[in-house]
C-alpha cells in the first residue's frame, strides 16, 4: 500500500537545479534509505516531503492527500530533522509535552519520563536542554519516536548524529522493528547504519 508518492518533484536553490522529475513512491513497511554526497539536496527533498518547503514542481502526496493542502495529515508523521527542533531553554519534559500539545498526542508525563529512562536520561528530564550535551539532546529529539505511538511515517535527516554506540544500536532496532511492523521510514545518514529489515537505497545525484 502506498503511504509517500512523490510526482514529478523538481527542486531549485538560489538558481541551482537540485534535482528533477522525481517520481518516488514509499509504500508501508518500507525504509527508504537517502544517499548521496553533501550538498545533493537531501535535506531538500525531506523539507518538501514533510510539507516544510514547497517544490518548484511536482506534488507531494501523503495518505492519499497533497501535503501542502492536508497538514491534518502531518500528525501521523514524525520528522527529526537535522536540526533538533527543540527549544534550548525548556527540559526535556518541557519540550515534549510541548510537542505532545502541539502534535495531537495523548502523552503523560510519566510516558515521558519512562521513554528518557529508556535514552538513559534519568536526572535529566528537568534540565534546561542547554546543559545536555549534542547527544544528549538528539535523543531527547529522538524520544517523540517512541512517544507517537499513531504516526505511520518517519522522516529521519541524519538521526545517528552525536550519538554513541549503544545509542546508535537502540535506535537502529527501533527503526527495524517500526517497519517491521508495517511503518515506513525515510532517512539520510552518512553511516553505515545496520538494520534487521530490507532497506531500499535511493542515491541522489549531485547535479551541477
Ligand atoms: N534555504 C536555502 N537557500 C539557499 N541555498 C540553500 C538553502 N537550503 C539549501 N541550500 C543549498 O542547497 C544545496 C543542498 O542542500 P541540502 O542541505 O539539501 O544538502 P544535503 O544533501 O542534505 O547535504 P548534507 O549531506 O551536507 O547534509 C546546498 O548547496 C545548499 O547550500
Amino acid at each position: 500500500m502506498s503511504i509517500l508518492r512523490l510526482i514529478n518533484i523538481s527542486c531549485e536553490k538560489q538558481d541551482r537545479l537540485l534535482f528533477s522529475n522525481l517520481d518516488i513512491n514509499i509504500d508501508a513497511g518500507e525504509l527508504f534509505f537517502l544517499k548521496g554526497e553533501n550538498g545533493a539536496g537531501k535535506t531538500s527533498l525531506l523539507r518538501i516531503l514533510t510539507g516544510l518547503s514547497r517544490p518548484a514542481t511536482g506534488q507531494v502526496v501523503f495518505c492519499g492527500n497533497n501535503v501542502s493542502d492536508d497538514t491534518n495529515q502531518l500528525d501521523n508523521l514524525v520528522y527529526c530533522g537535522h536540526k533538533l527542533g527543540l527549544n534550548s531553554a525548556l527540559s526535556a519534559v518541557e519540550n515534549l509535552v510541548y510537542w505532545a500539545k502541539t502534535h495531537k498526542q495523548t502523552v503523560t508525563i510519566p510516558d515521558i519520563e519512562r521513554v528518557l529512562s529508556l535514552l538513559s536520561l534519568v536526572g535529566m528530564e528537568d534540565l534546561a536542554l542547554k546543559y545536555l550535551s549534542a547527544g544528549q539532546q538528539r535523543r531527547v529529539a529522538l524520544a517523540r519516536l517512541w512517544l507517537n505511538e499513531k504516526a505511520i511515517l518517519w522522516v529521519l535527516d541524519e538521526p545517528f548524529t552525536a550519538l554513541d554506540t549503544q545509542t546508535i544500536s537502540l535506535l537502529e532496532s527501533k527503526i527495524s522493528e517500526f517497519v517491521v511492523n508495517g511503518g515506513s521510514v525515510v532517512l539520510t545518514s552518512h553511516q553505515q547504519a545496520k538494520f534487521s529489515c530490507p532497506q531500499r537505497n535511493y542515491i541522489l545525484e549531485y547535479q551541477i
